[in-house]
């Protein structure tokens, strides 16, 4: 018998059918719900370890930006519900999870204190919780069967994942294809009793809002058994491009006996033989002799003529190119950190600043080493210290029990990164320096100095020479780090943009190639692109996504502000009277805020680099 107060997952039950699969190789039948065992038996078979740790480095920053900007709709359309249940997972210890179609954690939020200790086991953004890659769980586990699933402690394969308890549900687009998965999680020891009804709701809200994009040219039909349902997300959903089905929600699915695959083989005739299409509620009986109530709404905009293509795949990632320059500075650079030389990379935003330190940590003999980057900008000043330098047990209040290792210490043998090291407070600045110099690190609390050895490289896109002379950056760390710089040169100085352009275009690219009109990448040549190559690839990618295979991209696909006349007309005469425009914008954010640049900044709904690089140009 189970003790009275065990959980599921941690009670007798799974820890025999744990010690009967792992140590006696017998297949724990009924103790065990059936769609763990097939889990566990999928990750035997794939040959993973139960007792290890599995191996879980957060991908790059950037690479997760990419993730963000290509799962943008997703995470726009799952927003309503992640805050409706973040409220509820801040105050019981949890937290909300967004996964993309690959398992990568996109976003989380809720409970700090439990995000903490979740990032001790890799569930954290920009980590994969696939199955293949982390075992039993249930972001991963959802995906593979398809269907919302609940983990709880020892459940999951590895045994490091006992701390967790899980419940997942996969999105799905309206075409039945994997979007995405939605999860809350907490700590096994909180017994969830909601959490798999609670993610599968909020996902059918989402599947539900999903039918208000790129559907205005189909006949729409929503219906339910119950007419007080009508018009909520428990709705069937069906949409018809001319006669033909294309999209249909899980309702739809499941109350008509349809599947996805052959969803564009059935006609409107097919499915509701004799139905009276009305925008008001009407009776319908479906082919099936189902009687439900129903309603029709028509296309907004015209039906299109031809069929509908493939929603475009996102486009693949080009992988850095380096120009003979830069591959140069970069082997430089290698040489070094090999000698214990810091590095201080500067360059505008976009302009590949941690591309190319992920290069030279690649390049160096710390490559089978960790490569710890810290975005010093983005961390709250309130939580850089401990961030950075680590605590031991109890060192404040809120600290955690194990205390925390800090990020010095996890880039330890390996490269450490510090981006935007001009945002670092002055107070922390005296701390790196003594950790730099001592090559040790004490963490908060502690009283022993813990040797460390990483190699270090900065990054800035401010040039620090100028905090020193106003007294916001300490000269002594600056001659510490800036022993050796390397400046990216933004796109703009680059002498052959036509032949970036073109070769990030084909490097972007799986066939079937979509070409660049002559036009169109004199265009894309010829603009600034102040974002650097995040902007660059940003707009190639959307070409891509909006052109047809084989296609031809004219000047007229480029969005407004790279069209050859937007172009002229600024140059012409708009772009003083806007530059006059944002500097008067800039005067009275800062009157207002009396002098604040910070807070002028939040007023003006830009970060605080845009609008100190704005003021300086200004004078
Ligand atoms: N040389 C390059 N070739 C191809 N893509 C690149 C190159 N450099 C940067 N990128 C791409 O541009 C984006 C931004 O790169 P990265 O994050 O390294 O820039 P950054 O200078 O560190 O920017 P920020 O200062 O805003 O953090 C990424 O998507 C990256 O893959």
């Amino acid at each position: 018998m189970p003790s009275p107060c065990a959980t599921p997952g941690q009670g007798e039950p799974v820890q025999t059918a744990r010690r009967r699969f792992f140590e006696e190789g017998h297949a724990p039948d009924g103790l065990v719900a059936a769609p763990i065992l097939r889990s566990w038996q999928r990750c035997a078979e794939q040959g993973l370890e139960a007792a290890r740790r599995p191996p879980a480095e957060p991908i790059a920053t950037h690479h997760l930006r990419e993730h963000h900007d290509r799962a943008d709709l997703l995470r726009r359309l799952a927003r309503p519900e992640i805050e409706t249940l973040y409220s509820d997972a801040a105050s019981t210890e949890s937290v909300v999870i967004l996964a993309d179609a690959s398992g990568l954690i996109l976003d989380l939020v809720g409970s700090l204190d439990f995000a903490d200790r979740a990032s001790q086991v890799a569930l954290r953004p920009g980590v994969s919780w696939s199955e293949a890659s982390m075992g039993t769980n249930a972001i991963g586990t959802a995906f593979v069967e398809g269907r919302p699933i609940a983990v709880h402690g020892a459940e999951h394969f590895f045994e490091p994942h006992r701390i967790l308890s899980c419940a997942a549900a996969p999105i799905l687009d309206p075409r039945g294809a994997l979007l995405g998965v939605l999860d809350l999680s907490g700590h096994a020891a909180v017994r969830p009793l909601h959490a798999l009804g609670l993610v599968r709701l909020a996902v059918e809200q989402i599947e539900h809002r999903l039918f208000d994009h790129g559907f205005d040219h189909c006949l729409m039909l929503r219906f339910h058994t119950d007419a007080a349902l009508l018009g909520t997300a428990q709705e069937g959903v069906l949409a018809f491009d001319g006669e033909t089905l294309v999209a249909a929600n899980r309702a739809a699915v499941r109350a008509l006996g349809l599947d996805w695959p052959g969803l564009t083989r059935l006609r409107l005739p097919d499915l509701f033989p004799q139905a009276r299409l009305s925008a008001d509620p009407t009776g319908w009986q479906a082919a099936s002799g189902l009687a439900l109530v129903g309603r029709a709404v028509k296309p907004v905009t015209p039906q299109r003529s031809r069929p509908l293509a493939a929603p475009p795949k996102p486009a693949a990632d080009p992988g850095p190119l380096l120009s003979a320059d830069v591959q140069a500075d970069a082997a430089r650079a290698v040489r070094l950190l090999a000698v214990g030389i810091p590095v201080l990379v500067q360059g505008e935003t976009g302009a590949g600043k941690e591309v190319f330190a992920r290069r030279v940590h690649g390049e160096s003999d710390r490559a089978d080493r960790p490569f710890v980057a810290v975005n010093c900008a983005a961390l709250p000043e309130t939580l850089i210290e401990s961030e950075l330098f680590g605590y031991e047990e109890g060192a404040f209040t809120g600290a955690r029990r194990k205390g925390h290792r800090g990020l010095l210490r996890q880039a330890d043998g390996g490269v450490l990164f510090l981006d935007e090291i001009g945002d670092m407070p002055l107070v922390l600045q005296a701390r790196l320096l003594r950790v730099l110099q001592d090559r040790a690190v004490q963490p908060l609390g502690g009283d022993t100095p813990i040797p460390i050895d990483f190699a270090l490289i900065c990054a800035t896109h401010r040039p620090l020479a100028a905090l020193v002379a106003e007294g916001r950056f300490r000269q002594d760390l600056f001659f510490r780090i800036a022993q050796y710089t390397v400046d990216l040169p933004p796109l703009r100085r680059l002498p052959d943009r036509a032949g970036l352009v073109r070769d990030l275009w084909h490097r972007l690219q799986s066939a079937p190639r979509v070409e660049l009109a002559p036009e169109t990448a004199a265009c894309l040549a010829a603009y600034d692109w102040p974002g650097n190559y995040r902007q660059l690839l940003g707009v190639l990618r959307a070409l891509l996504a909006l052109a047809e295979p084989g296609g031809r991209v004219q000047p007229g696909d480029l969005p407004a502000f790279l069209r050859p006349n937007a172009a002229a007309t600024l140059d012409a005469a708009e772009a003083p009277s806007l530059a006059t425009i944002t500097d008067g914008a800039i005067r009275a954010a800062l009157d207002a805020a009396g002098g604040n640049r910070s807070r002028a900044a939040q007023a003006l709904g830009i970060d605080r680099s845009t609008l100190y690089r704005r003021l300086r140009r200004g004078g």
